[in-house]
């Protein structure tokens, strides 16, 4: 047995195979032609199986190869060596098993006022199947409605908490006055004990994996709207009056306000100081032109983000896809404005 498997890794198969059975005979079964026939066959049978085995890893492996560096399409790595996150720039399973192992637990926010309610079913539904599936996921909502809270099966170790809120009769206000809630939510019920946070925009379903490669401590999306325009073209807030205000010729990307995350101590002070400065500029009637989208900016311009997730992971059903965008993994639904929101 021990001579066949030697006689296998040497990856020449045939010959060393029929070599190896008749070295085999003399010594151990007296020369008996049916016993080396037995052999024979036994060893052929196992080496043609290790031989198909070894050709199997081969081409995985020069495919998991061919992929990467198929990855020159885009950037992979920021200038401050943050991972921009791309299908095909990482291993899902592995990455899985490594915080799988760490147990970690993830928290989601989503607000859901007004008749925004209305996305919440397809958000949960679709975040059961594609978004950190086999983790401990904790999904916030909050909303104005509870009454019109969907029923959504959920599976061992998810669950989901609803936060009321008020209604409101600005859009925008609803929008920034998210920082406030996602900053109180971490103080007052997620410190410690969660791990990581994603704050994301219920108009959006998931159609593809959202996993582990999303993990880091400060973790910014690529807008889809901007990934391919010139940093002069972003559209930051350009009134030095506000405090998101970025100069010309600043910034790295620009960055959507509908989904970012990372671990509760950066998402805590990201929220914080966006929220303070919204406020400050409310003070001063300046509303940024993003809302609290400008202000992200400006955060993220100032506290790199540590992982970039390309804008598979926040796209827009309405955009045609680009060849860039191999999978995606999360998209804004197509929703008529006017009909939908309070102003
Ligand atoms: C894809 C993306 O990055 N979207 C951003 C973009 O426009 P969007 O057009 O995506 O903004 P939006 O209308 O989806 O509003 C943002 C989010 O606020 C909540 N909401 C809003 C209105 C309402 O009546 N009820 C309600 O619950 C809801 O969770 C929604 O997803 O610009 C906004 C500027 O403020 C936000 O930064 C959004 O995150
Ligand atoms: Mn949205």
């Amino acid at each position: 047995m021990r001579h066949i498997s030697t006689v296998s890794s040497s990856g020449t198969p045939t010959t060393h195979i029929f070599t190896s059975s008749r070295a085999l005979c003399p010594g151990q079964c007296s020369g008996s032609r049916s016993c080396c026939l037995l052999v024979f066959r036994f060893s052929l049978s196992l080496n043609t199986l290790l031989f198909a085995r070894w050709l199997t890893a081969a081409v995985v492996f020069a495919l998991r190869v061919l992929c990467f560096l198929s990855r020159t399409d885009v950037a992979t790595v920021t200038p401050w060596l943050a991972p921009v996150v791309w299908e095909g720039t990482f291993e899902p399973e592995l990455l899985d098993g490594v915080y799988r192992q760490k147990n970690v637990s993830i928290a989601v926010t989503v607000f859901a006022v007004g008749k925004y309610i209305r996305f919440l079913k397809d958000f949960l539904e679709t975040a059961e199947q594609h978004f950190f599936v086999g983790f401990k996921v904790h999904v916030y909502v909050f909303t104005d409605r509870p009454a019109e809270l969907p029923k959504v099966e959920m599976a061992a170790g998810r669950q989901l908490t609803v936060h009321p809120v008020p209604a409101a009769k600005r859009w925008q206000e609803i929008s920034a006055r998210r920082m406030e809630m996602i900053q109180r939510l971490i103080e007052e019920t997620l410190l410690p004990g969660t791990d990581f946070i994603f704050c994301l925009d219920v108009d959006s379903k998931f159609h593809g994996r959202w996993g582990a490669e999303s993990l880091g401590s400060l973790v910014a999306v690529v807008h889809p709207g901007y990934y391919k325009t010139e940093r002069g073209g972003f559209p930051y807030e350009r009134r030095p009056a506000s405090r998101a205000y970025m100069a010309p010729g600043l910034g790295d990307f620009y960055y959507c306000g509908g989904a970012f995350g990372g671990d509760l101590h950066e998402v805590r002070l990201l929220a914080k100081t966006c929220r303070e400065n919204f406020e400050a500029d409310a003070k001063e009637g300046i509303e940024a032109a993003w809302q609290e989208e400008s202000h992200l900016n400006r955060y993220m311009w100032l506290n790199k983000p540590s992982k970039v997730l390309s804008p598979e992971f926040l796209w827009q059903d309405f955009k045609p896809r680009e060849r860039e965008i191999h999978v995606v993994r999360f998209s804004g639904v197509v929703k008529n404005y006017a009909e939908i929101r309070p102003n």
